[in-house]
């Protein structure tokens, strides 16, 4: 049985996490909690509706388990209740994730985004009860289906099945396919929200009910506004906006997303981005040099508008 109630609509934010220098740490990476802090309360206050602490884009996977709870305790203060946390509880098997999961509980997240095993290919039966082992903490399960890291695809029948979970509520569609959008809302009764930035707009139309990737990191007012108008039907000034927008958006689904997200987030005036930790290195120049550019022309159409 759900403990918590949760509403996966709206603009949810996988949020990045902010690093200072400190030569005590083997990274020389420590994380700036302050930082995060104030990026999540930022992204709150330009209308986001959820915020996503422990996701790959928030780098979970370099952070000590200190670390990655206290972010989502962080993540939770900072929102006082003005926004949902969806915590990541990735993991290679359920008794991880099921610890993962009750630290998020305990910690005042409203509902958990939870991958397939992490760490091989689990077949569909394994897949199912990972997920059924994990809802047994009572939280809000999203689902997120993301084969182009995990190598498991979340298909539109492993999702109906699935959804025989009561706590699985929702499913960050990541596949990219946006055939996806409609066949999943055909076979199961579960929202589904548009994982990746570029397929934004498409999923939206098609009946997806929120948004849940990187971009509102950095244009959290314009994302939330490109929500908003697909939501009251106006189409033609969304699809304006997110035009303009998705030439930067497409960094979202490419490797260095982190790294590019980051830098954009910082290109725009804010200083939540910064570098990553390893084993994540610096952007290459050339890709430096192609995110600058399309950031830029995203920042001068919004300047114009
Ligand atoms: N893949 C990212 C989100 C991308 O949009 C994550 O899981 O954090």
């Amino acid at each position: 049985m759900t403990t918590t109630s949760y509403d996966p609509r709206g603009v949810t934010v996988a949020t990045t996490l902010a690093f200072k220098e400190d030569s005590s740490e083997s990274s020389g990476l420590a994380v700036d909690y302050d930082r995060f802090a104030a990026h999540c309360t930022w992204l709150v206050e330009n209308g986001c509706h959820g915020i996503g602490p422990n996701g790959s884009l928030g780098e979970y996977s370099s952070l000590t388990d200190d670390e990655r709870r206290k972010v989502v305790q962080t993540a939770v203060q900072a929102v006082g209740g003005r926004a949902s946390v969806i915590a990541g509880v990735h993991a290679p098997g359920w008794h991880q994730a099921q610890r993962w999961a009750e630290y998020a509980g305990e910690d005042g997240a409203d509902a958990i985004l939870l991958l397939p095993p992490t760490l091989y290919r689990a077949n569909d039966d394994e897949v199912i009860e990972h997920y059924a082992r994990v809802a047994e903490v009572g939280l809000p399960i999203m689902a997120y289906n993301n084969p182009i890291d995990t190598k498991i695809d979340l298909s539109p029948e492993t999702l109906a099945r699935l959804a025989e979970i009561p706590e699985v509520v929702a499913v960050k569609e990541f596949s990219c396919d946006v055939r996806r959008v409609l066949e999943i809302q055909e076979r199961c009764d579960i929202a589904v929200v548009a994982g990746a930035d570029d397929v934004l707009f498409e999923s939206l139309v098609d009946g997806a009910v929120g948004w849940f990737a990187g971009f509102p990191n950095a244009f959290p007012g314009e994302s939330v506004e490109i929500y908003d108008l697909v939501m009251a039907g106006k189409f033609a000034d969304a699809r304006e906006l997110y035009r303009n927008l998705v030439a930067v958006f497409r960094w979202d689904t490419r490797t260095e997303f982190v790294q590019a997200i980051k830098l954009v987030i910082d290109i725009g005036g804010h200083s939540y981005g910064g570098p990553t930790r390893p084993p994540r290195g610096p952007l290459s120049r050339e890709h430096e040099v192609g995110v600058r550019a399309d950031a830029a022309r995203a920042i001068e159409y919004l300047a114009s508008r």
